[in-house]
């Protein structure tokens, strides 16, 4: 397994904080893979993001990228955040300009690019996220939603080797975040990593290959979501809820499951009711 990011026994407390936000963080963030960082409120997964991308500096222990440690030199960090990018929780902090197009322009110029590359890569980027016909609307029109999707294609557009997103779907409808988790599928299938903090089991048992559990600045699991979500005594033991789709299937009498992977999604499950229960709860 090629690890794109690796926290090693990484410890860090914000000046006048009590405790450490990060006590002893271990984890490792498998490229290509789509992760999700779990954990309750203050678990640690936006300090843990801040250190990927060299605005936080371990107290103790160490961040790789690639396999090398962060170099926090001017270069070093310049290198991190080309490889990098970091979409926050809330899009105001990170929309500069006026419209989509020229937001997402910015960051490329920005980053040094030609004029003739920051055009192509703009319109790529707007296109892939779907946001040509909002491409020159006033940002300050536009909807949570689209506005999280511009934070996104602004990060995406410097096409980074990973994206990690702060808790992308919230506030937002189910229709938006459906929207949302389109893009950030799109930009999984053009070959970037993508990490996303969620709050939400259901989201990230369907969505997650891979999926790490934080607790209290310590990452206390991670795995594939088949392996990790069956751990139920430790996910009670966190508050965490189990998902639906596996607290479903674990309903199931053994002798249905049994040999059988638990479904991913929905309609994964649909299909097996679909073949093995006939006449209202018949077992074929
Ligand atoms: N700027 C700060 N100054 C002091 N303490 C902070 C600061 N930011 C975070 N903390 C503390 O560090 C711990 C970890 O916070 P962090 O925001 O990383 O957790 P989180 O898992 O992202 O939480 P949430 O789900 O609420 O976003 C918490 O105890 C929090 O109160």
């Amino acid at each position: 397994m090629e690890l794109v990011l690796e926290w090693k026994d990484v410890t860090y407390t914000y000046p006048d904080a009590k405790g450490a936000a990060l006590a002893g963080m271990t984890l490792r963030i498998p490229r290509g893979m789509k992760t999700a960082v779990l954990g309750h409120n203050g678990a640690g997964k936006s300090t843990l993001f801040l250190h990927a991308v060299g605005i936080l500096k371990p107290q103790g222990g160490r961040v790789l990228c690639g396999g090398k440690a962060l170099d926090y030199g001017r270069k070093g960090l310049q290198e991190l955040r080309r490889a990098v990018g970091l979409v926050l929780q809330d899009p105001e902090q990170q929309l500069i300009l006026n419209t989509p197009r020229e937001d997402v322009a910015f960051g490329l110029r920005s980053a040094g690019m030609d004029e003739e590359t920051i055009r192509q890569c703009t319109e790529s980027a707007l296109e892939r996220l779907g946001l040509q016909e909002l491409a020159d609307r006033p940002i300050h029109h536009l909807s949570l939603g689209q506005k999280k999707r511009t934070a996104l294609a602004g990060v995406f557009a410097t096409r980074p080797e990973v994206i990690l997103l702060d808790e992308p779907a919230s506030y937002l409808d189910p229709a938006s975040e459906k929207l949302l988790l389109h893009s950030i599928g799109e930009i999984h299938r053009a070959g970037v990593t993508v990490v996303m903090a969620t709050h939400d089991m259901n989201t990230a048992y369907s969505w997650a290959d891979w999926i790490v559990v934080l607790d209290r600045g310590t990452c206390r699991m991670e795995g594939p979501p088949d392996q990790v979500f069956v751990n139920k005594e430790l996910m009670e033991q966190l508050g965490l809820e189990i998902p639906l789709i596996v607290d479903l299937w674990e309903s199931l009498p053994a002798g249905l499951r049994e040999g059988r992977a638990v479904p991913r999604n929905k309609e994964q499950f649909k299909t097996y009711l679909a073949s093995h229960l006939v006449n209202g709860g018949g077992v074929i």
